[in-house]
């Protein structure tokens, strides 16, 4: 069987904050709709890695090749629209914007790619349903459960029905009950979209959800299934 075409490709990365090595010698690969889970020790480098995939953080050197382009040959008006277009994001808290009702804050990717308001807010309203939590849609996220700001958080990651989700402890500050459904619906939703998801977790049953897992020591990867 051929391997899938890769995604996302990062190889020889090397990323200091000053005296620091964050990233040392590091490469992944990630195929299309594919879910793999970043792991490893804290300050290995997990999230400085997500951050140069995500063309967040520039590496100070290697070659972190998307669909052909090479993120490190883009301009930051290039990154910031191919962020936009074609990536989705989860993070610890939500980071939903406070001044916006659920809705709006779902509906918001689709409104900075231009899209009308009426538009996106039907879109936003048909995936919180998906998220099972519709009756949030007028509240405010200072309004709502840490597990439910999440669910509107994964709506809001995949409304544009990106082609890679970058998730960074999506689940750490939820109870393992509340945890374990954000991520099946999070891989529910990933899956019927196609979108891969690269998910930094610490935590072992989190991760279980992935196709894959790749550890990170001492800023350096280490592909689980490659080394078996
Ligand atoms: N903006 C920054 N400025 C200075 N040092 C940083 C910065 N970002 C990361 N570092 C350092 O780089 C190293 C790797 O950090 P990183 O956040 O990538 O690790 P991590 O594996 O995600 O950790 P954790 O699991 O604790 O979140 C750490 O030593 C960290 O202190």
């Amino acid at each position: 069987m051929t391997p899938p075409a890769p995604l996302l490709s990062a190889r020889g990365l090397y990323k200091s904050f000053g005296p620091t090595a964050a990233l040392d010698d590091a490469s992944i690969t990630i195929a299309a709709g594919e879910l793999v889970a970043v792991m490893g020790p804290s300050g290995s480098g997990k999230s400085t890695l997500l951050h140069c995939l995500a063309g967040i953080t520039r590496p100070d050197r290697g070659s972190i090749d998307y669909q052909g382009r090479e993120l490190t040959d883009m301009t930051d008006g290039e990154l910031s629209a191919l962020r936009r277009t074609d990536f989705g994001f989860l993070f610890q808290f939500g980071q939903l914007v406070p001044e916006l009702s659920c809705l709006e804050n779902v509906a918001l990717p689709l409104r900075l790619n231009g899209m009308r308001r009426r538009a996106a807010e039907a879109q936003a309203a048909e995936w919180l349903e998906r998220l099972e939590v519709a009756d949030v849609a007028a509240k405010r996220p200072g309004e709502i459960s840490g597990g439910q700001g999440q669910r509107v958080g994964v709506a809001r990651a995949l409304i544009t029905q990106p082609k890679a989700v970058f998730a960074d402890e999506p689940t750490g500050a939820l109870d393992s009950l509340s945890g374990e459904r954000v991520m099946k619906l999070l891989t529910l939703a990933a899956r019927e979209t196609g979108a891969a998801v690269i998910l930094v977790t610490h935590e072992v049953r989190v991760a279980a959800y992935a196709d894959r897992e790749v550890v990170v020591r001492d800023g350096r990867t280490q592909d689980l299934a490659a080394a078996l």
